[in-house]
């Protein structure tokens, strides 16, 4: 099978963890930011998340690298527009990327600057290439609260031009529903759709908390509905949508093994899994390689695989005429 030909949809990549490792060097020479290495190997190594980290938090520690060189609008701009590229040339052909908008200001720039200039890269890749996206803004669970609606409000002028969702991401403790209530609603009221990572940690609880109370339509890894019954049977009532990541997920230990996934059963039970990549330069990984380990470790046919996609086209926060498009990819 030629898994590179295949056409794609990535429901869930986030930018700072898809940077490509000569352009941290790039942009760190141009703003004068000192990096460890000049080297792209050593920069390369420093960014990929080892499969030894012990859990999600130790993951996360790889994002200061490529975040300090995106804090100013034409790095910004560049690394969205090259993520594009890498996805379309990989016959990736809808791309949903998110990124936290408040990691983004350590050198001042505003919320309406940070979100104009992922989507500037993004709009620029698709004048190019043939591929369609969106943005998802991604909260951090762990930061305060009081530029949240700033946040969503920025994001606002941009809905349906360039930003579809709302998300919140970052170490997943037990119970972090409960707090983004009002948050959810007011994204909710100005028109975002909502897709929440939940379920990634242990804690099915948290998937169960996340469709309920914050009304996710997606969730991000979802994995640890296998312990909890409820959240399972809610998933699968509502059709809520799995944003699994593979090779993330055995990093962060959600499992131990590809083959301990529990996306295959998913499937097999008809629960709505998509297949995604996370972090291309954390996670080490692109869709093309996320399709053929998947498909190789679970025996999975090409009929198969066009149902992924096709769950991925009814899952996608897009617009019918970019779904119709998709469809024409579908065998
Ligand atoms: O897999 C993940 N789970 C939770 N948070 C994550 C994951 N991958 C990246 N993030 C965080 C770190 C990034 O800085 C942030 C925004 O993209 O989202
Ligand atoms: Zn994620």
């Amino acid at each position: 099978m030629n898994y590179s030909s295949l056409p794609k949809i990535d429901l869930h990549c986030h930018l700072d963890g898809s940077v490509r490792p000569q352009t941290i060097i790039d942009l760190a020479n141009e703003q004068n930011i000192s990096i460890p290495s000049q080297d792209i190997n050593e920069i390369t190594s420093l960014m990929i998340a080892p499969e030894t980290c012990q859990n999600l938090d130790e993951y996360l520690m790889r994002f200061d690298l490529p975040l300090s060189v995106m804090q100013t609008q034409a790095g910004i701009e560049r690394i969205s527009f090259e993520l594009f590229e890498d996805a379309a040339k990989e016959n990736v052909k809808y791309f949903e990327v998110r990124f936290g908008p408040q990691l983004h200001q350590l050198q001042g720039l505003s919320f309406d600057q940070i979100i104009g200039s992922v989507v500037k890269g993004m709009q620029r890749a698709e004048s190019m290439y043939d591929i369609k996206g969106n943005y998802i803004l991604s909260i951090l669970r762990t930061f305060p609260k009081d530029n949240i609606r700033d946040v969503i409000d920025a994001g606002a002028p941009y809905l349906n031009k360039g930003v579809v969702a709302f998300d919140l991401a970052g170490a997943e403790l037990p119970g972090f529903c409960s707090e983004f209530i009002p948050y959810v609603d007011y994204a909710i009221e100005k028109g975002y759709r909502i897709t929440i990572h939940a379920g990634e940690q242990g804690v099915g609880q948290n998937v169960f908390d996340a469709v309920s109370m914050l009304k996710a339509e997606r969730v991000g890894h979802g994995i640890h509905i296998t312990g909890h019954q409820g959240a399972y049977d809610l998933v699968k009532q509502q059709n809520i949508g799995l944003e699994t990541c593979p090779s993330s997920n055995i990093q962060t230990k959600a499992v131990d093994k590809l083959s301990e996934h529990p996306l295959k059963a998913f499937y097999e039970d008809a629960l709505p899994i998509t297949i995604n990549t996370d972090n291309r330069t954390v996670s080490n990984t692109t869709m093309t390689d996320e399709v053929r380990k998947v498909m190789q470790e679970f025996s999975l046919s090409r009929e198969d695989y066009f149902n992924i996609y096709k769950i991925s086209i009814e899952q996608a926060f897009a617009s019918d005429e970019v779904k119709q498009h998709l469809m024409s990819f579908a065998d």
